[in-house]
């Protein structure tokens, strides 16, 4: 059954509790928290305040997005303010192995991800030791952005691969994530699914939800 995760980046942050209150009604599998430094990215949004006091509100599993060079410095923080998954960037450490043993040991699930731009053999060595692979489908930093194409053949070589070596991790797909875009990431294997824009623009968020899956 595929599952949804709503980007926050794209909500209400006015009425962030009345938010995350749609989305449990809504019936979501996650929440994706986009954090952006300014650095990595060239834009910053939120960190670990905000994302404790989600915490506190919430038992849905908060899918951390990690768009943060050197992430290591803020795997513990993040993991003590409430996230269920760390996924972070390929391309924002040296320590990609290191930084995801790191993440394991706080308890937490590991995710790793690559830009539009990095090559799929970046994530290869890392297969077995991750719960979760996101795809990249923009070049991170904003939401609203267009679907970048060159994920599906990643989704479909990280399907082939799991399957081939009876691995576990989740296939997600992040980015221009719509409608049409969506049944294109399915049908390549996509497992989770991250929605911002298209996701927020509805007023019932059970529809995009239901949309997403494939319903
Ligand atoms: O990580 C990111 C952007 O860097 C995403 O999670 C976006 O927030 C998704 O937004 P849409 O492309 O769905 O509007
Ligand atoms: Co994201």
């Amino acid at each position: 059954m595929m599952k949804v995760a709503p980007s926050l980046l794209s909500c209400n942050f006015l009425n962030l509790q009345q938010e995350i209150k749609r989305l449990e009604e809504a019936g979501v599998d996650y929440i994706h928290f986009d954090v952006m430094d300014g650095n990595f990215v060239p834009n910053i949004s939120f960190a670990f305040p905000i994302l404790n006091q989600i915490r506190q509100v919430t038992d849905l599993t908060i899918d951390t997005h990690l768009m943060v060079q050197d992430p290591e410095r803020y795997i513990q923080t993040f993991a003590e303010a409430g996230s269920d998954i760390i996924t972070i960037h390929v391309e924002a450490t040296n320590h990609i192995h290191r930084a995801v043993q790191m993440i394991h040991a706080t308890g937490k699930k590991a995710g790793v991800t690559l830009n539009p731009g990095t090559p799929i053999d970046s994530v290869v060595p890392l297969l077995k030791d991750v719960d979760l692979v996101l795809v990249m489908t923009v070049n991170p930093g904003f939401g609203g952005q267009q679907f970048i194409e060159n994920g599906i053949e990643k989704i479909k070589f990280l399907k082939d691969y799991k399957e081939k070596h009876h691995l576990n991790y989740e296939i997600e797909v992040d980015g221009g994530v719509n409608k049409d875009t969506a049944k294109t990431c399915i049908e390549a294997g996509a497992e989770v699914l991250v929605a911002g824009s298209y996701f927020f623009k509805h007023k019932d968020l059970s529809i995009p939800t239901s949309v997403l899956r494939g319903e």
